[in-house]
């Protein structure tokens, strides 16, 4: 029977320089064509590892990487390492001509054989980017933020199936993040292109990605949906990932009003309600934290400190003592 499968990692483990613990171990997962899929974890968790395994770049030392049925070979069997129907892009863009214009980097991924197809991909590729007014420019005079979406326009012009980003925007400030964010979405729902991501920001992944690969320790430790695995996460590491939440051992749950035998429960800041209504438990605002929009509060009450949202500043002082009510706390792993 034919293999219908698409990107695939089977039992794949790599370390390096014989050490267990670094690299990754006993990976099994599939890439779903047509969506983002961000690959999440705490630093040296082995993230890029399995980006990098699932391209290509590395030889498994056990197991196999295939796409749509066939091996992909890393560097020790093949000479040009990676796959045609894949690209790669990091946040170093060393591999642009600087003193080249925008449009000649990006042309130059095509071959000239059909002069006029050539023109159209470029014109097309770097509308789609949002890249037509830079087209003249020389790289060397963008921006970081610009010069990343070069790198991306490069890699995607020749079509790939996959677009691998390995933390391509960590050099990029917030509002060109977001755009760029917005305009790589837009070309997944128009072309089909299948992303896997790797990213240090829960806000970047629960806003960008349809699936979640939390890997800790070089393992995977689970997957899914994002609003699914922030709403239950089955592991407090999942939750520490995605969300700046309170962990709390019995007795400071019983400080919130929560009676639980449980080692460890977790309430998200926005999961407790603020009140000038005293009668749940007295907590001291110690310190606000503007958010723009909302505000963080930290609160104490007997040495038990609380992250809470107020999504009305000004509300509150430091110094105020408020009530506290938590609607919701989950018991992860
Ligand atoms: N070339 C290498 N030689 C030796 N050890 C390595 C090498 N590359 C990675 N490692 C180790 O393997 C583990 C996983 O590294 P990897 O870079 O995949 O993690 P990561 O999750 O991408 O980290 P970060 O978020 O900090 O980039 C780490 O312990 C790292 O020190």
């Amino acid at each position: 029977m034919a293999d219908t499968t698409f990107l695939r990692a089977e039992a794949v483990s790599r370390s390096y320089g014989g050490t267990e613990l670094s690299g990754v171990r006993n990976i099994t997962l599939d890439i779903t064509p047509g969506k983002i899929t961000a690959i999440i974890g705490e630093s040296g968790s082995g993230k890029s590892t399995l980006l990098r395994l699932l391209y290509g770049l590395l030889s498994p030392d056990a197991g196999r990487v295939s796409f749509m049925g066939e091996r992909i070979w890393g560097p020790e069997e093949k000479l040009i390492p990676g796959h045609d129907d894949m690209k790669m892009v990091t946040q170093h863009t060393d591999d642009l001509n600087l003193f080249a214009r925008v449009w000649d980097n990006v042309a130059a991924m095509l071959p000239s054989t059909d002069i006029k197809a050539k023109e159209e991909k470029t014109e097309q590729v770097l509308r789609q980017l949002n890249m037509m007014h830079l087209s003249l420019k020389r790289v060397a005079d963008l921006s970081g933020g610009e010069k990343q979406r070069v790198a991306i326009a490069r890699a995607i012009i020749t079509r790939p199936k996959v677009l691998l980003l390995d933390e391509p925007f960590n050099q990029v400030d917030t509002s060109f993040r977001e755009g760029l964010q917005h305009d790589i979405r837009q070309i997944v729902k128009e072309t089909g292109l299948t992303v896997v991501m790797v990213s240090h920001d829960p806000a970047e992944v629960l806003s960008m990605a349809d699936e979640l690969i939390v890997i800790k320790q070089g393992e995977i430790v689970e997957t899914g949906h994002p609003k699914e695995l922030y709403n239950h996460p089955q592991n407090l590491y999942t939750a520490e990932l995605l969300t700046n939440c309170n962990v709390l051992n019995t007795d400071e749950a019983k400080a919130c009003g929560i009676k639980t035998d449980k080692q460890a429960i977790v309430v998200y800041p926005e999961w407790i309600r603020l009140s000038n209504v005293l009668k749940t438990s007295e907590w001291l605002v110690k310190e606000i934290l503007f958010k723009g929009p909302y505000e963080d509060l930290i609160l104490e009450n007997k040495g038990v400190i609380l992250r809470a949202v107020n999504n009305e500043p000004d509300t509150y002082k430091e110094g105020d003592v408020v009530g506290v009510k938590v609607k919701r706390w989950l018991s992860p792993l």
